[in-house]
């Protein structure tokens, strides 16, 4: 017997006194002392206060079995987060828009709903994985969408990357039937939501976050929980701002240093020695260098995330022209047909028209 049933449809005072200075960060974005333990070093309490690891225990998983839970949205990421459920013993119920994509997953146990409103009628948490805030809302809000189903003492959970405004909007739509909200995005790719790695980015009621935490964990490594909802989807845009600059810098100086005579092989060697050593640069660089993406983060969400990050830099006046440069890049490798490559293809946006054809 399954142990769960599911559905799937695809401060510190240091930072309060930084936001002393920036007076037009608005209040709801300002970190919140949420715990008295918040006056140790901020990094360890971050984790420690905001985030939990394996909260799991035996008894939590004895009350696994009497939650009903749905999955909507099986994409790269909401297919292995869905199978790694299924793994670990919940019963699964999926849905996505384009239903051969749940054949595997009903292969391994789950059931299938014709649309999310089925879902959520059927589960008490649900969980979604779609790919934009178009979809997200579409899913949550559309025609036969997740609100038409879901009812007072369920959940909804969307890990989707979206921006602040529009989980928001999900929210209100879910909490208006009386249903709880929770968003979880992603931090982590392919590999690691098949390796149940993932790192959610969580905020809103704190007792569903509370009741989705041991999926949280089987799905994933970490989880911080940051308070009002938009603080996840924030931190989420934030990250991958980061990420989606620093692929485009290092995508120019694998070019560079071909350029000058050097071998780019090298390069990824002595950059993953040092002190700017990522994983992606040593997993992405050898076949960015062969001109190969296999993908893992489509190049089209990538762009999604700096354009929603340069909107959420542009509603408080933050100054992000790095992003905002790299962000050209992600759009002009878009235009060379690349947005579903993975995002490392950006690479393409630097080489000159000439030698792309060649
Ligand atoms: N891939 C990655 O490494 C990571 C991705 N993310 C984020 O997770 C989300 C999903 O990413 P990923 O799985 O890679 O994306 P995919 O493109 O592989 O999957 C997108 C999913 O959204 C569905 N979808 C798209 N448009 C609609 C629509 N109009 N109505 C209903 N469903 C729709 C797709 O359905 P269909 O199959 O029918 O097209 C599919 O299930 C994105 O927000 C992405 O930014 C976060 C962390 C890592
Ligand atoms: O959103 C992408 C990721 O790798 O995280």
């Amino acid at each position: 017997m399954p142990l769960v049933s599911l559905s799937f449809a695809s401060s510190s005072s240091k930072a309060m006194a930084l936001c002393s200075i920036c007076p037009r960060i608005p209040l709801r974005f300002r970190p919140k002392p949420i715990s008295p333990f918040l006056s140790k070093p901020q990094i360890c309490l971050a984790y420690r206060v905001y985030s939990s690891l394996q909260s799991t225990t035996p008894s939590t998983r004895d009350e696994l079995g009497t939650v009903s839970i749905g999955f909507l949205g099986m994409g790269i990421m909401g297919s292995p987060m869905a199978q790694n459920l299924i793994k670990a013993g919940c019963d699964v119920t999926v849905w996505n828009r384009t239903k051969s994509k749940c054949d595997p997953l009903v292969g391994l146990g789950a059931k299938y709903k014709s649309s999310p409103e089925e879902v959520t009628a059927t589960c008490d948490l649900t969980f979604a994985m779609l790919a934009d805030p178009e979809s997200a809302i579409d899913v949550a809000c559309g025609k036969n969408g997740a609100i038409f189903g879901i009812s007072s003492g369920k959940g909804y959970v969307d890990v989707s990357t979206v921006d602040v405004a529009s989980s928001i909007l999900i929210s209100k739509q879910i909490k208006d039937t009386g249903a709880l909200f929770l968003e979880a995005p992603v931090s982590g790719s392919k590999k690691p939501a098949e390796d149940g790695q993932l790192i959610f980015l969580t905020a809103g009621d704190k007792p569903l976050y509370e009741k989705a935490a041991p999926f949280l964990d089987i799905m994933g490594k970490s989880k911080f929980y940051l308070g009002e909802v938009g603080n996840g989807a924030a931190m989420k845009l934030v990250v991958n701002m980061i990420m989606g600059s620093m692929m485009a810098s290092f995508a120019e100086g694998i070019l560079l240093s071909q350029k000058v005579g050097l071998d780019p092989n090298v390069l990824v060697e002595v950059v993953s020695q040092g002190a700017i050593n990522a994983p992606m640069y040593s997993l992405k660089g050898p076949s960015m260098i062969k001109s190969v993406y296999p993908t893992a983060f489509p190049l089209k969400h990538q762009q999604k995330d700096m354009r929603l990050a340069l909107g959420l830099a542009e509603s408080v006046s933050q100054s992000t022209p790095i992003a905002a440069a790299a962000n050209e890049l992600y759009k002009v490798a878009k235009s060379y047909g690349l947005s579903d490559e993975d995002f490392s293809a950006v690479i393409e946006a630097l080489k000159a028209a000439k030698s792309r054809e060649a």
